[in-house]
């Protein structure tokens, strides 16, 4: 799939998003990128998983044993991936506000991961993905995203493979531009604050 489909799934979808947002990382934003919407339409969620499972080497592809996606934001994006790559895929999630398997979800010692996000905009809530998959036995062979808000600059510490990298800027809560300053921002995510 050619960037500029990928990025026209997204504006089909209105997930490109306007205003002053309050980022998972503590960051602000002017811009939000709302995968939920993107991933909505089921057949848009399956195109754009085979699309990402296309990017990644034919190599890696074959070790992957799992999919693991952090809850809530990778859960629909991970199945999808699973069904791409023709593995299970499970999540963690974090009711006391660190990842965890939950559910029944387990892994055997050694069993190789992938990690899969829907957005990585600083790359923490992946990396803490990764400790808990790793602190269940996993080896998380490598990471994958529908969307790079980092544009590059992210280190995951395994090979990452995001579908389409975005370069949106991003500010700490005391350098921020007088535009988002005098507006009270939303936060969309569910990391507790
Ligand atoms: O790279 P980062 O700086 O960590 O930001 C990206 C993370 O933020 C969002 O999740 P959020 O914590 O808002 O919760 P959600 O998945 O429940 O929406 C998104 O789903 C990623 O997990
Ligand atoms: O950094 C985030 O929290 C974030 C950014 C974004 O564009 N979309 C999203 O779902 N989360
Ligand atoms: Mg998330």
């Amino acid at each position: 799939m050619l960037e500029d489909e990928i990025l026209s799934e997204f504006r089909a979808s209105e997930a490109l998003l306007e205003g002053h947002f309050l980022l998972s990382s503590g960051r602000h934003s002017a811009h939000y990128l709302q995968c939920a919407r993107v991933l909505m339409d089921p057949m848009r969620a399956s195109r754009l998983a085979s699309a990402l499972a296309a990017t990644l080497p034919r190599d890696l592809r074959q070790q992957i044993g799992k999919v693991i996606s952090p809850a809530m934001g990778g859960v629909i994006i991970g199945h999808e991936m699973g069904r791409a790559l023709g593995v299970e895929a499970m999540f963690v999630e974090r009711p006391a506000g660190t990842f965890e398997l939950r559910r029944g979800f387990s892994l055997k010692e050694g069993e190789k991961v992938l990690m899969v996000e829907d957005v990585v905009t600083t790359g923490l809530s992946s990396r803490e993905a990764i400790a808990a998959i790793e602190a269940a036995g996993g080896i998380v062979v490598a990471a994958a995203a529908l969307v790079d808000r980092s544009a590059g600059a992210v280190d995951l510490g395994v090979p990452f493979y995001p579908l389409v990298s975005l370069s949106f800027p991003t500010y700490a809560p005391d350098e921020l531009p007088p535009a988002l300053a005098a507006t009270q921002a939303i936060k969309p995510g569910s990391r507790a604050a």
